[in-house]
């Protein structure tokens, strides 16, 4: 992260820059062929890609969207020190063609720096709903680039683009730069002279960027820098006002109703449930109930009971047959549990959640939660990493880098790794919640938790956030994204998955051998009977330690064999739900926060999941559930 560009990355020929959420990666894929992830929301990358433009020998590179050169988050400076470092000589630079004014700053700068710059107008087809005109020659003209406008979802303008990139590829655009006021023009000659070497960009672009104290530029140059940031800024803002005076008419503002509707704070907690209920209809009916059914029960009445008379009559050591088989064997449980539990209603979760993702409407829920996220010491932003944790909680770590502060990144690694269920887990909580009052019942006190650790974090780190996120515009998913999207992130889990599936069912094996197990299940078997549940639901615990899906998958099979009655099964969905993160989370905690904070979270989140398991037994049996 904090290291210089790779070497593959360095050398690219091409680089696609631009605001988040503009339509890079989709541009991306479609000169490339190869599949990044989109999204409707900012931040859907937050590391570089690489790949060849198909029929031209270039390599292109897709980088996080950044605002501007005055970056805050870490993977505005990874865009950032991709322009600066890599030897790539073009720069694609991708705007929402509904927010030109806002992005020609950062495109004024990109002409700066010296590389030769392609101007896309994407999202063509909203501007046009907006009734927005843009005269894109008027535009080329006085920006002295070449001014493309696309439609990346739709394939329109990509032909020509990748002319341009062809032909700039091979001829140097004519240099210009854009005066800057006196004064600062005197500053930039005076740090100009101080700079020594070769760079991929020009002298004179790397001295802006030192006179407005980036780092980054400091490095580079070991030159030190001043604090203009806010002078220059208002500066290419200026500039910016001047080019587009004229070039942007309105037709007539055709607005959509649902857009502001969806803004309502009323509508939030109704939309919430509402998009609840579908993840239940994807995963929990058609996932759980149709999809496992099936695949589950094939397993109990046909895979099993063949393999384990197979291993009966050819396998004579015990313990050699139950690595393999019996009840917790490699075939028997863990491939059991990751093909026909985990897998299908992953797979539907993963669809309807790809759907929810495109459309743009959770952040819009987001957004109308800001008041509430505030109190919770984050801001607007953190909704996006808090929301991938739906996804993967690992991933999701990872992407609070988008957030501004280190105590904001704290306290979101925190929250997704105490209550927020990652796909598999929370699939296979839809699968097995008794009915959909039950999964209000978990969701609640799920999300009363999530509030309460936000509460305490908050005083506890100190945090105060600003509030600074964009709402993207409502869209209907496409389906070939949602596709695309769905089996790049199953591909992703499956290889993920099985391998680990089995190694626990290994770790499970030695530890029964040893004896290890049934210490571990008897030190677990006390909190489990104060939660109120039977002593085999320690079991479903202790596999939770190694993953959570595994333990939930646990569950699902206690369920399945009607050990649990109702209020048992909501205790349960919420104490696995609580429990300590997984391997693979706590890896990356490690690595994003260091040892101290992933260790005080596995410690937290034990107690919080065990306790608050208690208290929810307690209340329901008091209301008589
Ligand atoms: N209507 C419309 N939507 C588009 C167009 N291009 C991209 N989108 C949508 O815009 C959203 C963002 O696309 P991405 O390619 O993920 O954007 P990005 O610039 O890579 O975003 P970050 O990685 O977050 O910086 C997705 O929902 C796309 O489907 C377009 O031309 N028209
Ligand atoms: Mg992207």
């Amino acid at each position: 992260m904090h290291c210089h560009t790779p070497r593959e990355i360095a050398d690219a020929d091409v680089l696609l820059v631009g605001n988040p959420n503009v339509g890079k990666s989709v541009i991306f894929y479609e000169l490339t062929g190869k599949y990044a992830t989109v999204s409707n929301y900012p931040g859907t990358t937050v590391d570089v890609e690489v790949g060849k433009i198909r029929d031209l020998n270039l390599k292109v590179v897709d980088t996080p969207g950044m605002y501007s050169f005055f970056s805050i988050t870490e993977e505005e400076v990874v865009a950032k020190r991709m322009i600066l470092e890599s030897k790539a000589n073009l720069i694609v630079n991708v705007v929402d063609a509904k927010n030109l004014e806002r992005s020609l700053p950062l495109t004024l700068m990109l002409i700066e720096s010296c590389k030769n710059v392609i101007l896309v107008l994407n999202a063509m087809d909203e501007a046009e709903r907006l009734g927005l005109k843009i005269d894109v020659k008027e535009l080329e003209k006085r920006l002295g680039i070449p001014v493309v406008p696309t439609v990346a979802i739709k394939r329109k303008g990509l032909d020509k683009l990748k002319e341009k990139i062809e032909e700039l590829s091979k001829i140097e655009q004519k240099k210009r730069i854009f005066k800057l006021g006196d004064q600062l023009e005197e500053k930039i000659k005076e740090i100009e002279s101080k700079i020594s070497g070769e760079y991929p960009v020009s002298k004179r672009f790397l001295a802006i960027l030192l006179l407005s104290g980036d780092k980054v530029a400091e490095e580079l140059t070991g030159v030190r820098g001043e604090n203009f940031s806010y002078k220059i800024a208002m500066e290419y803002k200026r500039i910016a006002d001047e080019i587009l005076d004229g070039i942007v008419k309105i037709e007539e503002t055709k607005r959509i109703k649902l857009d502001e509707l969806t803004l309502n704070p009323i509508l939030a907690i109704p939309l919430t449930i509402f998009f609840l209920y579908i993840l239940y209809l994807f995963a929990g009916v058609i996932g759980a109930q149709i999809l496992v059914d099936a695949i589950e029960g094939y397993f109990e009445e046909n895979v099993n009971p063949a393999f384990n008379s197979f291993l009966e009559s050819h396998v004579e050591n015990y313990w050699i047959r139950e690595l393999f088989g019996g009840e917790y064997g490699i075939v028997t449980l863990g491939i059991r549990y990751a093909i026909a539990i985990v897998f299908p209603v992953v797979t539907m979760f993963f669809v309807a959640f790809s759907l929810l993702e495109d459309s743009g409407f959770l952040p819009r829920i987001a957004y109308t939660l800001d008041v509430l996220f505030k109190k919770i010491g984050l801001s607007g932003r953190a909704v996006i990493p808090l929301m991938l944790g739906f996804g993967c909680g690992t991933m999701a770590t990872i992407v609070t880098r988008v957030l501004e502060s280190k105590k904001e990144r704290m306290i979101a690694t925190l929250l997704l790794a105490v209550t927020i269920p990652c796909s598999a887990q929370f699939g296979v909580i839809l699968a097995i919640a008794p009915s959909f009052f039950g999964l209000l019942i978990w969701a609640a006190t799920v999300f009363s938790v999530f509030i309460a650790v936000g509460f305490a974090s908050k005083s506890f780190f100190k945090s105060s956030p600003s509030f600074f996120m964009e709402i993207p515009p409502l869209r209907i998913p496409s389906l070939q994204n949602v596709i695309m999207k769905t089996l790049t992130r199953l591909r992703w889990y499956f290889f993920e998955v099985l391998p680990i599936f089995v190694a626990i069912s290994v770790v499970i094996w030695v530890g029964r051998i040893t004896g290890i197990f049934d210490v571990v299940l008897s030190l677990l078997a006390h909190p489990t009977s104060l939660m109120g549940l039977p002593k085999e639901a320690s079991k479903v615990f202790l596999y939770g330690f190694f993953r959570r899906d595994y333990g939930a998958a646990g569950l699902y099979d206690l369920v399945d064999n009607g050990v649990i009655s109702f209020r048992q099964t909501i205790v349960a969905m919420v104490s696995l739900t609580l429990f300590v993160p997984c391997i693979a989370l706590f890896s990356v905690m490690m690595k994003e926060r260091g040892i101290k904070f992933a260790l005080s979270v596995f410690l937290v989140a034990m107690t919080i999941a065990f306790s608050v398991g208690m208290l929810l037994n307690l209340l329901l049996q008091e209301v008589g559930i």
